[in-house]
């Protein structure tokens, strides 16, 4: 049985996403998710701004899987050219479904400057009462934005989708406890930039040490970035990554049952992560 996190809604989400973003952003991504689905991934993020909805649709029926076996996301634009319905539903004929198992608003900036973010959510609301979207929520949302909206919502965003490394935990940390109390589950993108963005730097060795520790233990090598997405798991965060090869993706899936790293090993990771502080893509929202 596959690790799941309860969402406030009632519920679950694998704890895994595949992504479609970043270096897939606007390419043809059936095989990749052919490939991912063939080697155990069941949850999908997608969004409208990626403009490969159709594709993703496509390796979905090709992989021959089952609707209700996925969790699929997508996202309405920063800047949606329709109504926040419309734009579900033509992200919906695009993918080849009759709903999403959750919809973000992928980023609070436009809205914000306009004034509309108590709007969108309302209308995100709707969706949710229609069935469209089983369940709903926000991307790149600061606390300032989650408590605008929060002041009028009926329904509290299931999840809040943001930047979270150890490069990043000194702001993503106050975003992530006030989303903890108010059962906002936060999904994380980016989270192997330590490794991949901007390797060598101060972190390195103490994901080294815990990878060694954590591959004597369980007898087989763990990798840095295994390393990474377990310090994201022990804080119940769900992580989002992409890799073309079967090989990556079979590693992150193993990550969930590998041994726990220890208090002391997660204080290092923090303590040394918050030193430097490296910010990929949230600085459009915090103007960094
Ligand atoms: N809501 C938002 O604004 C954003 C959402 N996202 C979502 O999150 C997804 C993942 O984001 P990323 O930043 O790309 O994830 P990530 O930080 O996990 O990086 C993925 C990159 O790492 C490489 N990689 C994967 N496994 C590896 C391994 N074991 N060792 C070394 N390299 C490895 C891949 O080739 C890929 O280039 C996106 O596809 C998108 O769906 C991403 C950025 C912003
Ligand atoms: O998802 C990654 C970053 C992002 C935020 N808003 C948009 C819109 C279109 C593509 C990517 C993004």
């Amino acid at each position: 049985m596959s690790l799941k996190f309860a969402l406030n809604d009632g519920t679950q989400i694998p704890w895994l996403g595949f992504g479609t973003g970043t270096v897939l952003k606007g390419r043809d991504v059936a095989a990749s998710i052919k490939t991912a689905i063939e080697t155990g991934i069941t949850h999908l993020d997608g969004a409208q701004g990626y403009n490969n909805e159709e594709t993703l649709g496509q390796g979905i029926r090709e992989s021959g899987i089952a609707r209700e076996k996925l969790f699929i996301t997508t996202k309405l634009d920063e800047s949606p050219t329709e109504s926040v319905k419309d734009a579900l539903k033509t992200s919906l004929k695009k993918l080849g479904l009759n709903y999403v198992d959750l919809y973000l608003i992928h980023s609070p900036f436009r809205a914000f400057k306009e004034g509309k973010l108590k709007q969108w959510w309302k209308e995100m609301e709707e969706l949710k009462k229609e069935g469209l979207a089983k369940s709903i929520g926000v991307s790149n949302f600061t606390v300032e934005h989650l408590q605008i909206i929060l002041e009028d919502a009926t329904v509290v965003p299931a999840v809040n989708q943001i930047e979270v490394h150890p490069y990043v935990w000194d702001t993503a940390s106050q975003i992530y406890s006030f989303c903890k109390e108010k059962r906002i589950l936060i999904q994380s993108y980016g989270g192997l930039s330590p490794i991949v963005r901007v390797p060598g730097g101060p972190l390195d060795p103490i994901l080294a040490s815990a990878a060694a520790r954590l591959s004597n233990e369980s007898g087989s090598p763990v990798s840095l970035g295994q390393v990474l997405s377990k310090w994201l798991i022990q804080k119940e965060v769900v992580v989002l990554t992409t890799s073309s090869k079967a090989s990556r993706i079979k590693e992150a899936l193993s990550t969930a049952s590998l041994p726990d790293l220890t208090a002391d090993e997660i204080s290092a990771i923090e303590t040394e992560g918050v030193k430097s502080h490296k910010r990929f893509f949230m600085g459009h929202v915090f103007n960094e």
